[in-house]
């Protein structure tokens, strides 16, 4: 069994993922976040949608300890794995993130093997003085062979497609077999059969132990492995719940304020506006 599906992640205890209670944000003397209360189980795997500047990215910020809320708000909470006082770069590790300022930034004239191999080092790119073992290399070849892109490991990252680029920085993420993934809108100028890839990936990973915490707009990318999504709107949470409850027309109409029409297809949904 690859490392990253190692047995301590399974076994991992019950502590919710996420703990977050009374969370408030200010930036530039606004209120961005808005005493958000949020707790993600231990085995879930969730949803996040919401307009543009709604706060979506201020709530993962705030995960990764980035954006942090009011501290004398009552009752606040930002326990992560049941912990509030985190190091920031063991927390980064824990949770694996994903988002398209990672890819920017990696998008250098540097291999995909290294790329990933550089997530033990919170690196871009590898250096002399690192201590690369052959145990961190096993791994990386494991990953890669596990997301499909192994026989890409000699590519550069500036040559593969974007599909290719971001299950890289998958990749990368699980080398430190985090408890959850953290993606921010992940399939973002993907093409149609790299969508179809990547959601696939994440499939997988879901069923290898890890919590899946999507951040999208695209209602497409919840795969099926999610079961709750909670709306956010205006720096709230507008609903929250059952996937099958909350994606519906009048909740999404409600939510991005135009008409929108929700259709299920199989195990996935498709919103129209
Ligand atoms: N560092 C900051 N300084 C000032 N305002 C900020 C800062 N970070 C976020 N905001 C504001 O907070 C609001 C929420 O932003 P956020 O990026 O969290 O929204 P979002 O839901 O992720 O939007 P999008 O879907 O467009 O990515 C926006 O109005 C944004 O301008």
């Amino acid at each position: 069994m690859p490392k990253f599906e190692s047995s301590e992640t399974k076994d991992a205890g019950q502590e919710p993922v996420i703990d977050f209670q009374n969370v408030s944000v200010i930036k530039d003397g606004r209120l961005i976040l808005d005493s958000i209360a949020i707790q993600i189980g231990a085995d879930e795997h969730v949803a996040i949608i919401g307009p543009n500047g709604s706060g979506k990215s201020s709530l993962i910020k705030v995960m990764t300890r980035e954006y942090y809320p009011i501290a004398d708000a009552p009752g606040l909470s930002t326990k992560i794995m049941g912990d509030d006082v985190w190091n920031v770069f063991d927390l980064r590790k824990r949770l694996g993130i994903i988002t398209t300022d990672l890819q920017n930034t990696c998008l250098r004239d540097t291999t995909v093997f290294d790329t990933v191999l550089s997530g033990y080092f919170s690196s871009v790119g590898i250096y002399d003085i690192f201590d690369v073992t052959l145990e961190m290399k096993v791994t990386v070849l494991e990953i890669l062979n596990f997301l499909g892109i192994g026989h890409l490991a000699e590519q550069k990252m500036t040559k593969i497609s974007s599909g290719e680029a971001r299950k890289t920085l998958i990749a990368r993420a699980l080398v430190h077999d985090p408890k959850a993934l953290i993606l921010d809108e992940p399939t973002n100028s993907l093409d149609m059969k790299s969508i179809y890839q990547f959601r696939k990936t994440i499939s997988k990973i879901a069923k290898a132990g890890k919590n899946i915490i999507l951040v999208t707009h695209d209602l497409a990318d919840i795969i099926p492995e999610i079961s709750r999504v909670i709306l956010i709107k205006d720096g709230k949470i507008f609903a929250d719940g059952k996937k099958e409850d909350i994606l519906t027309g009048e909740n999404l109409t409600a939510l991005f304020e135009v008409p929108v029409t929700v259709e299920k297809h199989g195990d996935y949904y498709a919103a129209f506006c």
